[in-house]
């Protein structure tokens, strides 16, 4: 023990007096050099300096030059790092950036924070760098500057110029395409689109906020499971697609009755695979130039999109019930232009005007009506039916309106699937006797009602079909007497010519 502190001892001193001894030289250096002597002296230090020190330096700036838009390195870099490794930073200071619905955690300044990509670790840290320019800015950032300082070992340098640097950018880009504010995009009507407001975009947007996700969706389980694989095979295969030759695009066709959950699906797919939403209102659209008009503009809006906010890699365009659109215009007004070749070109343009993901959703009510060359693998691949709600559906909605478990035991449960089988009633109206209509209300009654209501729809639909039963009847009859009038008149005549 004695020893070695003495030897702790003699090596601090041994510091202390070679510290001296540097702090001597320097000051003798800056004493006795001549000036015009400094420069490569120093120069050849630094040398010396690099060759015992092995770590390259990399520094992003937060604003590049003079500009005063937000270096797109920065915010991926920014990004990327706050998902990887602010846990490590002590101290983090909150961003809310205007396109996206989330907070962003950043390391803040003189932070430092280790990085590791195939076994090479990297460390980063962020700066601020203070001018020393007395300028007066408008923006309050003159003063004050972020960089990243990126730091490895020189003879990792391959790898960061190769690799590491854009596997940096490519994941911080692709969290800035996740955490955005989504959006769902409408057409406007095309007298606005002239004039004055040409500069303005077809399509108008409101924030997507809508709520839907899949655990929400009440239907089957097995369907639901086969959807979302789907949706995560299609999301997941761009390179398969590229390799087949074929662009990265699918399209869904959802169909069944008012108020199964076709535009809930739609949102909850939107929100599964975080896209944007356009949806196309028919009605609004004069004629088949305006929907080329359309086309171009979602295509334009996506370069845009790229370019100021870090890209929309995927968007969905929904078409609302197509054909019976399309047949009420034709109805309604002979002079309208929009047909079903002029829809379908729509549809192809859509689908090869753009590099990047797209999903392209169509609902109908009544499938049987649609064209087949509207529906046609390739225009739709995945047909999906959203039907009345079965039992495996309502325990999907008791779950979420009531947080009610599945419960065999429960009688009003076991009441529930026998007339779930007897009669159709869709998630919509199960879902509406589900929910309560007042504090007071507890789960038994809510589960009462909706039993009520059941039994309602039974016998509202055993009259019904009762009275189809009779008026059916009814029209047999009166063909039957047709027919035996018109035998007898034929007889009559048949008589009559015999004569
Ligand atoms: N399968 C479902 N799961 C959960 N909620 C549902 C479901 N179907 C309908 N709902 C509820 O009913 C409401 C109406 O459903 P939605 O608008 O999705 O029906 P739709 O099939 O699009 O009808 P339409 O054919 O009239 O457009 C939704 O807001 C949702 O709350
Ligand atoms: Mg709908």
């Amino acid at each position: 023990m004695v020893p070695m502190m003495w030897s702790m001892g003699e090596a601090m001193t041994q510091v202390a007096s070679s510290m001296g001894a540097l702090m001597v030289a320097y000051a003798m250096f800056q004493n006795y050099f001549p000036y015009e002597w400094r420069g490569p002296i120093q120069l050849y230090a630094q040398k010396i300096v690099d060759y015992f020190y092995p770590y390259i330096h990399v520094i992003f700036h937060e604003y590049q030059g003079d500009g005063f838009e937000r270096s797109k390195a920065f915010s991926a870099i920014e990004r990327y790092l706050n998902a990887n490794s602010t846990n490590q930073a002590k101290r983090l200071k909150a961003n809310v950036t205007r396109d996206s619905d989330s907070i962003i955690l950043a390391m803040a300044d003189h932070e430092e924070v280790t990085d590791e990509y195939k076994g090479v670790k990297f460390l980063w840290a962020s700066s601020l760098k203070v001018s020393s320019r007395q300028s007066i800015s408008l923006f309050g950032r003159d003063e004050e500057k972020m960089y990243f300082r990126l730091k490895f070992h020189r003879r990792h340098r391959e790898l960061v110029a190769k690799e590491y640097l854009k596997h940096v950018l490519d994941e911080g880009k692709a969290i800035a395409v996740k955490e955005r504010q989504r959006k769902l995009y409408t057409n406007s009507k095309s007298e606005g689109w002239e004039g004055r407001y040409s500069r303005r975009s077809l399509w108008s947007h409101v924030a997507f906020n809508h709520p839907a996700t899949f655990d929400t969706i009440a239907m089957d389980p097995d369907k639901k499971e086969e959807i979302i694989k789907d949706l995560v095979t299609f999301s997941t295969s761009k390179d398969y697609y590229a390799k087949i030759g074929k662009a990265w695009k699918r399209g869904y066709l959802l169909y069944g009755p008012p108020g199964t959950g076709k535009s809930t699906m739609i949102a909850a797919m939107a929100n599964f695979l975080k896209y944007d939403i356009y949806d196309l209102e028919l009605t609004a659209v004069k004629d088949n130039t305006e929907l080329r008009k359309l086309l171009i503009d979602t295509t334009k809006g996506k370069e845009e999109g790229s370019q100021g906010r870090g890209g929309h890699q995927g968007k969905e365009d929904e078409e609302k019930d197509v054909m019976e659109k399309l047949k009420k215009m034709e109805e309604n007004n002979k002079s309208s232009r929009v047909t079903l070749s002029g829809l379908l070109n729509f549809i192809d343009g859509l689908w090869s005007a753009c590099a990047g993901e797209r999903i392209i959703v169509f609902t109908t009510n009544y499938v049987e009506k649609l064209d087949p060359a509207l529906i046609r693998r390739g225009r739709m691949d995945k047909h999906i039916e959203l039907a009345y709600c079965g039992f495996k559906a309502f325990t999907i909605l008791a779950k979420n309106y009531l947080d009610l478990d599945m419960d065999h035991s429960n009688d009003l449960f076991a009441k529930i699937r026998q007339l779930l089988e007897d009669t159709k009633m869709t998630p919509a109206d199960v879902a509406e006797n589900l929910m309560p209509k007042s504090s007071d209300d507890d789960a038994e009654t809510c589960l009462g009602r909706l039993i009520e209501a059941l039994e309602e729809a039974k016998e509202e639909a055993r009259v019904k079909a009762e009275e189809e039963t009779e008026k059916l009847k009814a029209k047999k009859s009166a063909i039957e007497d047709a027919e035996k009038e018109e035998d007898l008149e034929n007889g009559v005549k048949e008589n009559g010519q015999s004569n």
